[in-house]
């Protein structure tokens, strides 16, 4: 089987659009892709979204540093995304598939505390048994430190912006271990007036 791989670890990537509910939509989201540190992945910006590529690691580094970065302004924001791995063809991005694996943006995104709600679905390609791959590779129990619930067609999880994007993270690492293709939806929204008495 050819997996496209590089090294140990295959190219990963996630496209995403912030969508800040503020007047300063066009600071929030160009100052979240200029604060954040994106050397380590393949990037590309247009009117529609944003799309990263290159290890797993970084992949998630950035989006969520991207994501916390527009979330810090207090104002309400939401981001929704497609990570995918394994896609046949995705090699455009080799290069970056050489970058050493500590994360740049980790220790300021450690600096930011935020709450948010995310609702995430995780897709196997090409799998008869996409409802076993879903169902055995995700011990959801694993993930302590976020609120998990169940949501039609998605699963919701409630808390700290970092532990929810370590839970998508975890979800979708043991999911492509099994499934050559995987693709994860995600919809993510911080400070809604929704969540104010
Ligand atoms: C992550 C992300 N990337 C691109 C866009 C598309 N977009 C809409 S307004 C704007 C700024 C002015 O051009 C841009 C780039 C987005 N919303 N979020």
């Amino acid at each position: 089987m050819s997996n496209k791989s590089c090294g140990t670890s295959r190219i990963a990537g996630c496209q995403f659009t912030l969508y800040p509910m503020s007047d300063k939509f066009v600071d929030i989201i160009l100052g979240a892709l200029e604060e954040v540190d994106t050397s380590k992945v393949w990037k590309d910006t247009d009117d529609v979204s944003t799309c990263v590529r290159g290890k797993m690691t970084h992949v998630f580094d950035v989006t969520k540093a991207i994501f916390l970065h527009a979330a810090k302004t207090g104002d309400h924001v939401a981001m929704n995304g497609t990570f995918s791995i394994g896609c046949p063809g995705d090699t455009e991005a080799d290069a970056y598939m050489d970058e050493a694996d500590e994360p740049l943006n980790e220790e300021k995104s450690q600096q930011i505390s935020q709450q948010a709600g995310c609702k995430f679905s995780l897709y196997p390609m090409g799998r008869e048994d996409y409802m076993d791959a879903i169902y055995k590779q995700i011990d959801l129990s694993k993930h302590r430190n976020v609120e998990v619930s169940h949501a039609h067609y998605a699963t919701r999880l409630d808390g700290d912006v970092k532990d929810i994007f370590q839970a998508l993270h975890q979800s979708f690492d043991s999911v492509q271990e099994k499934v050559s293709h995987v693709t994860m939806t995600f919809a993510i929204s911080a400070n809604s007036p929704s969540n104010q008495a």
